[in-house]
């Protein structure tokens, strides 16, 4: 699985302990040791959502299991960082970010100025 970040609010894994998920750290990727549950969450800033990427492992068999959590399409994201925005313009945003730069700008485009 290539590097992205997740447009969920809250993604919650579950994976067995075939490693292969990793995050960068000091201009490498970091494998992130299996651990029974992981969060991984964006929350105004407090928590941001963190490129990750899945390394490919032809020897064991490895599953995960995934749990986004997304806000209703039309529902208004407000914060004193960010103008309000919907999760639709957040979506039509992001893709239209893949399709025209190939990856996703995210919050940034919303934050105040
Ligand atoms: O399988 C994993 O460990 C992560 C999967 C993932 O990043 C995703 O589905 O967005
Ligand atoms: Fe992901």
């Amino acid at each position: 699985m290539q590097v992205h970040t997740d447009s969920s609010v809250i993604s919650i894994l579950n994976r067995n302990q075939v490693g292969g998920l990793e995050i960068p750290k000091d201009d490498k990727w970091l494998l992130v040791q299996p651990t029974l549950n992981e969060l991984i969450a964006i929350s105004d800033d407090e928590y941001t959502s963190v490129e990750h990427k899945v390394k490919p492992n032809k020897q064991d068999e490895r599953f995960s299991v995934c749990y986004f959590v997304f806000p209703a399409e039309d529902s208004v994201i407000g914060s004193s960082k960010y103008e309000p925005f919907t999760y639709k313009d957040f979506q039509a945003q992001a893709q239209h970010n893949v399709k025209t730069l190939g990856f996703k700008v995210g919050l940034e485009r919303f934050k105040n100025p």
